[in-house]
Order: C-alpha cells, then structure tokens, then sequence
C-alpha cells in the first residue's frame, strides 16, 4: 500500500509521501523527480461528499478519505509520468520519457501455446515468491502503527502475488470497533457497489505492472478465463494452468501443479476481528477447490451461459439508485452478479462474476481469501473484459456514476482503497485500448431472442403469411373471372348467331351445338 521510503516515524508524522525519484544532491533533493520536470509533491485530494447509508461509523475506519490517515501529501506527475515517485509511465506508454505507446493484449488463457502456458505459471509463481521491490504493507491499524515502544512503524515486506491478496483483503476487512466489540462487516471498498469494476480493473492493472517489472517485460499481459462458455466445469483446472484436481482429495489442487505448493494468506480472519489487528504476510494452509462440487448449493454448481453475458451487455445503465448489490437494472449489478443477467434484481440470484467465484467452492469463493487462488486473476480479467466491452458499447457514458451517496469508497471521486499513490474510480471509467494501454481478445456471443421477441416475430410472420394467402386466392379468383370473360363473348356471338338465323326460339341443343 505504501513506499518503503515512506514507512518511516518521520514521513507518517510529517503526513508527507513523496520519495525522491534521483536523490543527486542528498535524501530530499529530487522529490517526485522535481529536478528533471517528472513531477511534484503536492496535497492529497480527497472525496469529502457524503456517502451511503450503509457505513455508520464515521470517524472509526483509517479507509475512510482514504489516504489522509496515513499521509495528506503525494506526487503528482506530469505528462505520461506515474508512480509513487513519478519513476515509472501511465499506462499504456512506455519508454524513459514514456513518449512511446504500448498496447498489450490480453488473451483467452486456452488459447496459448504449451511454452506460453508454461512462461505464464511461472511468471506467477515467480509474483508469489519474489518481495514486492517498492511497496509494503501495514500490519496494524493507524492508531497502533508505531508499535508497542511509539517507535517502530508496523510495516512488512510482502511478495508481489501476496500484496495482490492483501490489496483485496484489506479493502473488504470488517471495521473494528474496539476490543469485546463486534466488528462491522457493512462495509466492503470493492465490492456491492459501483466501484465494483474500477477498483477490481485498477487492482489487475497494478498486478500486471509488477510483473512487467519483475520479468523486465514489458509486453507481458495478463489472459483472461471465459467463465461462461456454457460448460459446467472448470475448463482451465489443468496442470499446465490453474491445476487439476487432487486425486487423493477432493478440494485440493494435484500434486503435478506448482499452485498445490502455494500458501494461503489472510486466514485467520477471526483473529484480526476480535483483536484489531490486521492480515501481515504470514502464509497457511493450502488453496481449497473443488469446482462445481458444493452439493449443498445447486444453484452455484453451474456456471454462467454465453447468453448472460449477452443479456449483461444490453444493459445500458451503467448504475441505478442505490447504488449497492439490490440496485435493478444496473450494468454493475449485473455483471458482478447480484442480479438476474438481464439485470432484474433478485435476492436469490447470483450469476456471472459472483457465480464464477461461488462455483470454484473453495479458497476461490470466500471474499477476504478469493485472490489467493490465482484463477482470481483470470476471472477478473474476463469481468473487467465484459466492463470494456460495456463501455466501448456505451461510449463510456459516466453519467449514472454517482458523485455522492454510493456507498463508502464508491463515490467517483473516491480514492480507491488502499492503492498508492492515490487513484480515483473516476479514472478507471475509461475504455481499456485508447487510455489504459490494454486490449482484450475475445469474441462476445451475439444475444438470442426473449421470448416476447419471438412471439412478435411469429406473430408478424404469421400475418404476412395469411396476407400472401389472401392476396394468392385473390390473384387466382381474378384469373379465373378473366378466363370466363374471355369465353363469355364466344357464347354471346352464338347466341347472337343463332337468333339471327332462326329468327325464332333455339331450342337447347340447337343453341350448345
Ligand atoms: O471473492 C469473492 C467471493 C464472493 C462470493 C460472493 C457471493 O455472491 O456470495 N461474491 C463474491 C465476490 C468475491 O469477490
């Protein structure tokens, strides 16, 4: 969440978070890269608009105007700089003046061969066991953070992958309210509201930057996993991807997976609920999974169908009042899965990216521990996918984004939780390929018709059909009426005939002969 350089007694009692970028003349000398124009320390701006009522706390959670508990002052970087030290570029450029744009692309994870798929489980095993270069975490609440002698600031290392897990732990933790008091669980900075996609799209975005560093690649791109391609099993538990299943237990991973080999981290949740604490980088047990294997739960034995994530993108508002997981008729509850796939609120419905999480029924499917199993990564990758398709449908229309009364950490203008430096969802609300440097490969599945539509259809079908019928027996009657006309004048020119030569009454067979 924060600097090394700015985990120090004097940088958290200044309130000032702004390492230098050179240090030429000195510690302090080049601040946010002053010297050369990369950038400068400035005041943190926060979101002071009201939030939803959901969070009744004020006043008792360091998330809270997030990040002025910690630290009021950030570098702001000029240009296509970026980072906590304006060291490194925005997304999306590349290069030592990040004048160069990049484009990454993003891939279905089946779709790579047998030696990229075997670079990329490496290059996250590689996340989980390397110390993240820049960044650490807290391991206790403000009020605690100088530890037990005032003096010792409560920050530790923490490995690349695990910050990823801690990142999504810390923004969903319960507010603590005291010892012998029960901590408060309405609150959740990332999720059941319309941060939802912004915050999980930044979340990725870091992942994949700290990869790119960490394998001094800079094309390296995070795949995706189509969770809904109308199968009911987890098409990429394989051991060259995500692992298979054990076969001497159930819900774990096979032994011939290096993901059977990682820990788990933020486990003990119970602990940091009762004593206030926070998750550190202590790693547990093993990943549990056992797909569509949660017999208590028919309902989330299945997966989602190509045809929701269809229904999800005909969607058009993006958020509606208010604003949280009973919101109807909202894209962002639809997608993330609180609501039927046409977007119809339902207690009893969980679909897409909810479903896909609840389906893995195991490490996967628990809010505080799901990143910890790196299928997280690959079905967050399809979600934000089925976010930018949405937004490149609907000229990323912002305007049912709320400024005020979304619940906390949702707010547009909201920084988001705990990332470093401070970054607003407003700034994720864009499309991936034209402003974030990234774009997705995917093919999305065209809608089949409601039901109502097809009975307009068959309805409308079945009166052009009647009316060619109608105009046919017409066309046919007239032809026919034409054809006795024709013979009509023949029979009259013999009547006439006869009349004129009998001069008399034709008997019948004179008059038809
Ligand atoms: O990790 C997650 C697990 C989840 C379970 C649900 C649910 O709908 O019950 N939602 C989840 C979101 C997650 O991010």
């Amino acid at each position: 969440q924060f600097p090394r350089q700015c985990a120090t007694v004097e940088s958290l009692r200044s309130g000032m978070c702004c390492p230098d970028y050179f240090p030429v003349f000195g510690p302090g000398t080049d601040r946010c890269g002053v010297s050369t124009g990369r950038g400068r320390c400035v005041q943190v701006t926060v979101d002071w608009r009201p939030h939803g009522p959901q969070y009744i706390h004020d006043g008792r959670d360091d998330r809270e105007q997030w990040p002025i508990r910690f630290f009021n002052q950030t570098c702001r970087c000029s240009g296509n700089f970026s980072g906590y030290n304006c060291g490194s570029c925005r997304p999306g450029w590349s290069g030592p003046t990040c004048s160069q744009r990049i484009n990454i692309v993003r891939r279905n994870l089946l779709d790579l061969n047998a030696e990229e798929r075997r670079r990329f489980v490496n290059a996250l095993h590689q996340a989980k066991v390397t110390i993240h270069p820049d960044i650490v975490i807290a391991t206790r609440r403000r009020e605690e953070i100088f530890g037990p002698d005032g003096n010792t600031p409560q920050f530790e290392n923490i490995s690349i992958y695990n910050y990823f897990v801690w990142a999504h732990y810390y923004s969903v933790r319960k507010t603590f309210l005291g010892t012998g008091q029960q901590s408060f669980g309405g609150v959740d900075f990332s999720h059941e509201g319309p941060a939802f996609v912004t915050w999980h799209r930044y979340h990725l975005l870091q992942l994949e930057r700290d990869m790119q560093n960490m394998l001094q690649d800079p094309t390296f791109g995070l795949p995706y996993w189509n969770f809904a391609t109308g199968q009911n099993t987890c098409d990429i538990c394989l051991d060259d991807l995500m692992g298979a299943r054990s076969n001497f237990d159930v819900s774990l991973i096979s032994q011939n997976s290096i993901f059977s080999q990682w820990r788990v981290l933020c486990e003990s949740v119970e602990d940091y609920e009762t004593l206030g604490t926070i998750c550190n980088s202590t790693e547990g047990g093993p990943i549990r999974r056992n797909p569509a294997g949660n017999v208590a739960r028919p309902m989330v034995q299945r997966l989602p169908e190509p045809e929701d994530v269809a229904q999800c993108l005909e969607v058009g508002v993006f958020d509606t009042p208010p604003f949280y997981s009973n919101s109807t008729d909202s894209f962002r509850n639809t997608v993330e899965g609180y609501s039927d796939p046409s977007g119809k609120y339902d207690p009893a419905v969980r679909s897409l990216h909810n479903l896909a999480h609840l389906f893995l029924n195991g490490t996967g499917g628990q809010t505080h521990l799901s990143p910890n199993d790196p299928i997280f990564v690959l079905l967050h990758t399809f979600t934000d996918a089925v976010f930018d398709e949405w937004l490149r449908r609907y000229s990323a229309d912002i305007s049912t984004y709320p400024l005020e009364n979304a619940p906390i950490g949702h707010n547009r203008q909201y920084n988001m939780v705990p990332f470093w430096p401070p970054v607003t969802n407003n700034e994720m609300f864009v499309t991936a390929p034209e402003n974030l440097g990234y774009s997705y490969e995917v093919e999305w599945p065209g809608r089949a018709l409601h039901v109502t539509e097809m009975i307009t259809i068959a309805i409308v079908t079945a009166l052009v059909l009647v009316a060619i019928i109608f105009a046919a027996a017409a066309c046919i009657v007239r032809v026919k009426k034409n054809k006795d006309e024709l013979h009509q004048p023949l029979l009259t020119d013999q009547y006439q005939h006869y009349s004129d030569d009998y001069d008399g009454i034709a008997t019948p067979s004179q008059s038809v002969v």
